[in-house]
């Protein structure tokens, strides 16, 4: 990790001697970064001044910083302050990798990981009296808000500094998740009951009528899904109860703890409140009535958070990917519907996602439909909701319909091509009168919300076929934007990384080998990040606790794939050449000898061993799935 960031150091165009400009920022600009700041501020400062207390007389400070690596607070030993002021630890000062180099702020932001850089891991020679530890903080959604850290003297490293630094910053992310939801059940818990109440604790937060909002860090780490995979879930799909057995619960006259067993089978403990805006309350009554679902109006303090970019984090490098964004943020909060076209998991939901965190309705709901997986005949409740006993088989109270769960905020349409032709009308008369009518019901309910939809259908030729309306797809196509597929990406790099450093809960990183990354872009992915992410969970579990992901790792059918490519058979001499000019390392120069052989062999490994003059164990050691094929 140290040796890529002091790659990224040398691209910013800095040199280890480089004196960088330590010019703080001016009062006035102090004020303005603590006020875009102010809800990560009020909320760290207490922490901070714990840590300090815990650190005091070791010769180190406490810094907090903004997503940018700019420092907006900081507590510091006196003795320490002097040298620091030289290096410009202080105040408006910029932390950033691109600033000034590898630094424990600056690689923590753009690894998304706790960082300590000590002494001369440091790129500027100036910093290599230092030894600093910092651990990202991270909003309800996984954005990096700021970084908190301790930096000293390197003859004062210690080893517990990390840990001290990453509770602190736990510390802070909770405080700052409970803040942010309002009008919410907060269920706080945990598989050990006596870690409830703990920064060990899961929390997570349900609308009242029992929709999935937000988890803690450890919350999505117990739950084991992303926080977009978790969009879709509610209070029953994830612990097997309808929202209402808690309320149930805490009717009864001494309420314990929950027992609640979750998606995946594990049992865990845990303690529920409903928290209204005027306070905490315990929960006491059913709330399945849609008003009660409106999010609240947003209090100013939370401006800030707002504006974190959900855009600036999906933009890797790319340039068709930097088009993309470019012209989704022109017309943000405009009322231009979005329409993103792309091959399968090319990232469109996730951009979507991204949008709405984007927009001003970013406090509001994002709420994700696939009409390619709802059967036909459900798709019309699930969008329009029914009334009490609209058909048989309905649940007896009726259910808010998604359109309405989007109320004041974002519904995803993900494959709007696969509509049935009859509902596209409802959809367009919903879009034009901003009303809705459940199923069974004579009552219209106004809505408010912006629609984004995804197809990777030719909707043209859909129309065309009859099977799109027309007048539904010149409402919803405002701005067409188009996501490349991975293999036409320029960032595949930086994508791996990115996806290993989020798949990673330990803090440590994996690293792909060079050998695989070539493999990697001459690889067509058709199933694009889904298949890489996929790929790459994979050998990370394969790698265990090895660090660098090799070929050995990789999967028998990715392997497979490989080997059916043409790119991938090396076996002529100017082949050869070629591989070694484009640098390929010995490994896989080896695999794809061996490939090209088997296939010259028919897939016989004995007679691939003998033509390469190798032991059969030798190939099935190369490619262990080979002894696993039919
Ligand atoms: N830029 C990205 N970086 C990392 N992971 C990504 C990125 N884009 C998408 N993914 C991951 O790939 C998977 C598929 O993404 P997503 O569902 O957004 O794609 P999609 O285009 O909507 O797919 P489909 O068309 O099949 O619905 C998800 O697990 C998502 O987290």
């Amino acid at each position: 990790m140290i040796a890529i960031s002091h790659r990224r150091s040398e691209q910013f165009g800095l040199s280890p001697d480089s004196r960088p400009d330590f010019t703080p920022a001016s009062g006035t600009d102090l004020s303005y970064l603590v006020e875009q700041n102010r809800l990560l501020y009020s909320h760290a400062v207490p922490a901070m001044e714990t840590l300090y207390q815990q650190i005091a007389n070791t010769h180190n400070m406490v810094l907090l910083t903004d997503a940018q690596g700019v420092i907006v607070h900081s507590l510091g030993d006196a003795d320490f302050l002097e040298k620091a002021n030289r290096v410009a630890l202080t105040a408006g000062v910029a932390w950033s990798e691109e600033s000034k180099g590898t630094n424990a702020i600056g690689t923590a932001i753009t690894e998304r990981v706790p960082t300590t850089i000590h002494a001369d891991q440091h790129f500027l020679s100036a910093n290599h009296f230092l030894t600093c530890s910092a651990a990202p903080i991270t909003d309800h959604r996984g954005n990096v808000v700021g970084v908190l850290d301790v930096s000293g003297d390197r003859r004062s490293f210690h080893k517990h500094t990390m840990a001290l630094v990453r509770m602190s910053a736990l510390m802070i992310e909770n405080q700052l998740f409970a803040a942010t939801f309002e009008n919410a059940i907060t269920l706080h818990f945990h598989t050990r009951p006596e870690f409830i109440g703990t920064l060990m604790e899961g929390i997570a937060s349900f609308s009242p009528g029992g929709r999935f909002l937000a988890a803690n860090r450890n919350g999505l780490f117990q739950l084991g899904l992303s926080y977009p995979a978790l969009q879709a879930h509610t209070f029953s799909s994830l612990f097997g109860l309808p929202v209402s057995a808690l309320y149930d619960h805490y009717r009864t006259a001494a309420p314990g703890l929950l027992d609640l067993c979750m998606h995946n089978g594990v049992r865990v403990r845990g303690r529920a409140e409903l928290r209204l805006t005027n306070g905490v309350h315990v929960l006491t009554g059913a709330f399945d009535d849609a008003t009660q679902m409106a999010p609240i109006a947003q209090p100013p303090a939370k401006a800030s958070a707002r504006r974190l970019s959900g855009l600036r984090y999906l933009n890797t490098g790319d340039p068709q990917l930097e088009q993309v964004i470019d012209k989704v943020n022109r017309v943000l909060g405009r009322d231009v519907p979005i329409m993103i076209m792309g091959e399968t998991g090319t990232g469109k939901e996730l951009l979507a996602q991204a949008i709405h965190n984007d927009s001003p309705r970013a406090q509001g709901p994002f709420v994700a439909v696939n009409c390619a997986s709802i059967p036909e005949t459900l798709i019309e409740s699930e969008l329009f909701g029914y009334e009490d006993g609209a058909f048989t088989g309905a649940r007896k109270k009726g259910a808010v319909g998604k359109i309405l769960q989007a109320n004041g905020g974002t519904l995803f349409l993900d494959e709007i091509g696969d509509m049935p032709y009859p509902l596209q009308a409802r959809l367009l008369r919903v879009l034009q009168e901003r009303m809705v009518t459940p199923l069974g019901s004579g009552k219209s309910i106004p809505v408010n919300v912006e629609v984004i939809c995804a197809t990777n259908h030719n909707l043209r030729r859909r129309i065309a076929e009859g099977l799109f309306r027309e007048d539904l797809y010149y409402r919803l196509n405002g701005l067409v934007v188009k996501l490349p597929p991975l293999r036409e990406r320029t960032d595949l790099e930086t994508v791996v990384r990115k996806i290993l450093s989020a798949e990673t809960e330990t803090g440590g990183t994996h690293t792909i080998s060079d050998g695989v990354l070539r493999l990697f872009k001459r690889h067509k992915w058709p199933g694009n990040f889904r298949q890489l992410t996929n790929l790459l969970r994979t050998a990370m579990i394969m790698a265990g606790d090895e660090e660098e992901i090799g070929l050995r790792h990789m999967p028998d059918d990715f392997l497979d794939d490989i080997a059916e490519t043409p790119e991938a058979a090396p076996a002529s001499a100017p082949a050869a050449q070629q591989m070694i000019a484009s640098g390929a390392n010995l490994e896989e120069m080896e695999l794809a000898a061996i490939l090209k052989s088997l296939e010259a062999n028919g897939g016989n490994v004995s007679a691939t061993a003998r033509a390469l003059g190798v032991s059969r164990n030798t190939i099935y050691r190369k490619l262990p799935h080979l002894k696993t094929s039919p």
